[in-house]
């Protein structure tokens, strides 16, 4: 069994990976197993954040490490929340970042309510060689959450492909389609050159 550490302190996006990676062999740890490791996310890109947070437990660990910088692309909102969805409404807080969401969409109609998710996955080993990896999913941003599933915008996003909010997918079925399931399985294409 390989392990791998992924640098996140969300329990949501380490479920997601958890489930992706274990049949392929692979355990993962996360900052739960190694707490006190500030890592400060001033990047200015998702992949800036994703090296940033790959590199700080890198080094600090002496570990092959991966990151994974992700957020909800909002077209009538020029792009936001972007990097800055976790802490969108001050604090860490999903359902204060939905109703803000919510609120700064009040009278946008239908078809301008377009969005995708994003995320970029990093690895990095402590000598800083570099692996980088992409996905999105596409959809728009419903009126009102929907949904008990996910973590984060989820309740929120409908998903095109499916005709269903993020939230109202299975684990499996989220993977399936999601910016991070798409992001992942490329990672796992070039993994083990990079390994
Ligand atoms: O940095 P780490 O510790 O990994 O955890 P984080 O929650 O701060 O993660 P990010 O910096 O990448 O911010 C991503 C935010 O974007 C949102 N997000 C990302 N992926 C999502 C998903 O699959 N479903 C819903 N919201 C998501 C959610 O609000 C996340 O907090
Ligand atoms: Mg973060």
């Amino acid at each position: 069994m390989k392990t791998i550490v992924i640098a996140t302190k969300n329990e949501g996006k380490a479920r997601e990976y958890q489930k992706m990676l274990e049949p392929q062999g692979i355990e993962i740890k996360t900052l739960a197993d190694f707490p006190g490791i500030k890592i400060d996310e001033n990047g200015k890109t998702f992949e800036e954040n994703a090296t940033i947070k790959a590199m700080t437990v890198a080094k600090k660990l002496q570990l092959p490490v991966m990151a994974d910088d992700s957020g909800l692309v909002v077209d009538a909102l020029n792009g936001a929340p972007g990097i800055h969805s976790a802490r969108y409404a001050g604090d860490h807080d999903d359902a204060a970042n939905n109703a803000k969401l919510l609120q700064n969409l009040i009278n946008v109609p239908d078809p301008k309510r377009t969005a995708h998710f994003h995320t970029t996955i990093v690895a990095v080993k402590p000598d800083g060689t570099k692996l980088v990896a992409e996905g999105r999913v596409d959809g728009h941003i419903l009126h009102r959450p929907t949904g008990e599933n996910g973590f984060g915008y989820d309740p929120l996003f409908y998903v095109d492909e499916l005709k269903k909010s993020m939230a109202e997918l299975t684990a499996d079925q989220k993977n399936n389609i999601s910016h991070r399931g798409k992001a992942l399985r490329s990672f796992m294409r070039n993994f083990n050159d990079w390994w």
